[in-house]
């Protein structure tokens, strides 16, 4: 099982994915990956997010597909027997460490400030999500942790864009991003896999 440095390390765009319809989760992922994003994130936010996490890992045995909005002991239980490979939460309780702990697989909590960083940290947690990216501070506060704290790595996620993730991951505490603007409303409800694919392209590209 990969860990939370080789995930990261993969790839510096995470897509964020919300599955509003069951048949759209297999095309979807084809063409995110396709397009160079190999780490796939797949909310539990709708009732499809399970079954499209079991899919896609089917379908794509080479990705690596994580589940994310993951708030609850069950979910995790839920989403590695689906098949997650790693779990992403908005925020950290711990009694959601624990469950990941017990299932052995990798959690990238959400934080936004150096306390609960340093509460992460004393659980021996050093991979955090920084959510709600723009919201919570976006890169000054990410350069401000990174004085006092530079053991953390961080994978922002919440308002990044085209215009702003070069930003982010300039920082030497950024090792990747999430975000859902590759992830266009209009080409998903259209089933316009190759715009996806297309943006998926200038996402992974813009990164590199
Ligand atoms: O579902 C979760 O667990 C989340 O944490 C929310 C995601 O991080 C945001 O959906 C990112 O959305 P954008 O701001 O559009 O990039």
């Amino acid at each position: 099982m990969r860990n939370l440095d080789e995930i990261m390390d993969l790839c510096p765009v995470i897509p964020v994915i919300v599955i509003d319809r069951a048949e759209d989760a297999v095309p979807l992922a084809t063409a995110l990956y396709n397009g160079g994003l190999k780490v796939l994130e797949v909310t539990l936010r709708t009732e499809f997010g399970l079954a499209a996490i079991s899919a896609i890992r089917k379908a794509l045995p080479d990705a690596v597909v994580g589940a994310g909005t993951v708030v609850t002991a069950e979910d995790v239980r839920n989403a590695k027997e689906a098949g997650a490979e790693f779990l992403v939460s908005p925020g950290c309780t711990l009694t959601l460490l624990e469950a990941a702990r017990a299932e052995g697989i990798p959690l990238l909590p959400g934080v936004n400030s150096p306390s609960e960083a340093m509460l992460l940290l004393e659980q021996g947690q050093r991979h955090l999500k920084f959510f709600p990216a723009e919201a919570a501070g976006g890169v000054p506060m990410l350069k401000s942790i990174l004085g006092p704290l530079p053991q953390l790595r961080f994978c922002p996620t919440g308002g990044i864009n085209p215009d702003n993730v070069m930003e982010y991951l300039s920082l030497a505490n950024v090792a990747c991003v999430g975000g859902t603007w590759m992830l266009d409303k209009a080409a998903i409800a259209a089933g316009d896999w190759a715009e996806i694919e297309r943006l998926s392209r200038m996402a992974a590209g813009l990164a590199a």
